[in-house]
């Protein structure tokens, strides 16, 4: 096979490869077609280059795949397929090849291991979560059918292959004189190397993944090189040639197909339990999602509120199993550990760090007032960590935490939302208070967080604006 770009190996077991081609690029927009499909894409240049490596977790035997146009100033990067546990890994690449990661983007929801995507937004502030909508995942960014999603002046098709799960896609480097040739095709799990994915949970479909691999990848150009997000065979690249030929289950009709399918007799994936549920949200390290349903638990004191509560309210409406319980923690003071119990397996997860000023507050015994608050609060169901959700529940704030915006002995405070950056909220506070700002403050932070437990922390927007002095009246 002919490759227009170099190839570098790395003295890995599973061969990094760095493919190279040559390109400028200019700056990022985002567009939504009239077709009302989205598109991430950047201004052309004249000759592009794609850095390419293959990365590999071997517990969970994923691959997961970093592009990035080298050509362009910014280097612009994306992250297919990451996982929890090789993203340190992933970031000092990242960092090392001095790439600006834009996206860290998933083929699906992952059964075997927990995405990377949440712990990479933690730790790259800035850096997108994509996903299919037809995944009903929480991202920041979903792709439908036909979207492009552009890293500098290269991009990456969206193709549609349901069949292993409802919403898994094939991500197809460009089609044109500035893309890689031959074309790059992700799979994700439709199509494996000499194999496919399974079809026996999460919505899939033997009769749907066959389709999917005949329509949409078998119809690429017989050079393209197929990279799948597993390889439980030491295999690291196929062509779809190869795979017309030669895969022991594609190849055959589509009821002979169909009945390997139903006789694979596979067990079910260790991590699914866990997850499932925790890749149904591609915005949240699973770390972060327990500490703060924890926290939420903590500080509502409501046995109705329990972490395990929190979890089900992510659960995938179409899967089939139960999802972990936790033991909640029975201590008064906040656990170091939570053990997850899954299929009779427990597994310890370490808490990470609480901010000492939570065990501060915890201290002061609650006033009626706050107890009836909390009460009320924690009847209603938790909201998900959003810019209107915010703006509602500083609406009503306004009502339930009345004694703080009084307007009728000429009180006239406002509180806004500045700025949201992940988990931290900043208010902009206006106007005259009955009590003062700092006051107004913690307990509107007390308030967000019950209301909105990912929240993680609430501040002000500018510490001039905590000055109780008539000036800021
Ligand atoms: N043993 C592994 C899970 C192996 C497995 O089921 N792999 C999936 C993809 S990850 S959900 C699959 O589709 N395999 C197809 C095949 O033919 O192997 C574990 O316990 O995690």
């Amino acid at each position: 096979m002919l490759l227009k770009f170099r190839f570098s190996h790395f003295s890995t077991a599973f061969s990094p490869k760095v493919h190279t081609i040559s390109a400028p690029v200019i700056k990022i927009t985002k567009f939504r077609s009239q077709m009302g499909s989205s598109s991430y894409t950047t201004s052309s240049g004249s000759s592009s280059k794609l850095l390419f490596r293959q990365l590999f977790e071997k517990e969970s035997s994923t691959y997961t795949y970093l592009l990035a146009d080298a050509s362009h100033p910014d280097k612009p990067a994306l992250l297919v397929d990451p996982v929890d546990k090789t993203v340190d890994r992933d970031l000092s690449l990242v960092k090392e090849l001095g790439l600006k990661l834009l996206y860290a983007i998933n083929t699906h929801v992952h059964a075997d291991h927990v995405t990377g995507t949440g712990l990479i937004k933690s730790k790259a502030p800035g850096v997108r979560s994509i996903i299919s909508k037809a995944s009903n995942a929480k991202a920041d960014l979903f792709v439908e059918p036909g979207d492009k999603i552009s890293f500098g002046d290269l991009f990456l098709e969206v193709r549609a292959t349901p069949g292993h799960t409802l919403g898994c896609v094939t991500y197809v480097t460009g089609d044109g004189h500035n893309q890689p040739q031959p074309r790059m095709a992700f799979t994700g799990d439709a199509l494996l190397i000499r194999g496919c994915g399974r079809t026996d949970f999460q919505g899939g479909s033997s009769e749907q993944l066959y389709k999917s691999v005949h329509s949409q990848i078998f119809t690429l150009p017989k050079d393209t090189l197929l990279y799948p997000a597993h390889d439980y065979k030491g295999f690291s690249v196929s062509t779809v040639e190869e795979e017309m030929l030669y895969n022991p289950r594609l190849t055959k009709d589509e009821g002979t197909f169909k009945n390997i399918m139903a006789n694979l007799n596979l067990s079910y994936p260790k991590m699914i339990d866990v997850a499932v549920p925790a890749n149904m949200d591609t915005t949240h390290s699973l770390k972060e999602r327990i500490t703060k349903a924890v926290l939420y638990w903590y500080f509502t004191e409501s046995k109705e509120n329990m972490p395990l509560k929190l979890l089900h309210a992510h659960k995938h409406h179409y899967h089939p199993l139960p999802i972990p319980t936790l033991c909640t923690p029975t201590c008064n003071s906040l656990p170091k550990f939570l053990t997850v119990k899954q299929n009779n397996a427990e597994t310890k997860l370490r808490m990470p760090a609480v901010p000492p000023r939570y065990h501060r507050r915890r201290s002061f015994p609650a006033s009626p007032a706050t107890r009836r608050h909390r009460a009320i609060s924690a009847s209603i169901s938790p909201l998900d960590l959003t810019e209107d959700n915010i703006k509602q529940v500083l609406d009503d704030a306004r009502v339930e935490l009345a004694q703080l915006f009084d307007n009728s002995v000429g009180i006239t405070g406002k509180a806004e939302l500045a700025d949201l950056d992940g988990p931290y909220v900043k208010i902009r506070l206006g106007g005259k208070f009955w009590h003062e700002r700092s006051t107004v403050l913690a307990r509107l932070g007390n308030y967000l967080k019950q209301r909105i437990p990912e929240i993680l922390e609430v501040d002000i927007e500018d510490e001039k604006q905590l000055d109780d002095s008539p000036e800021n009246f």
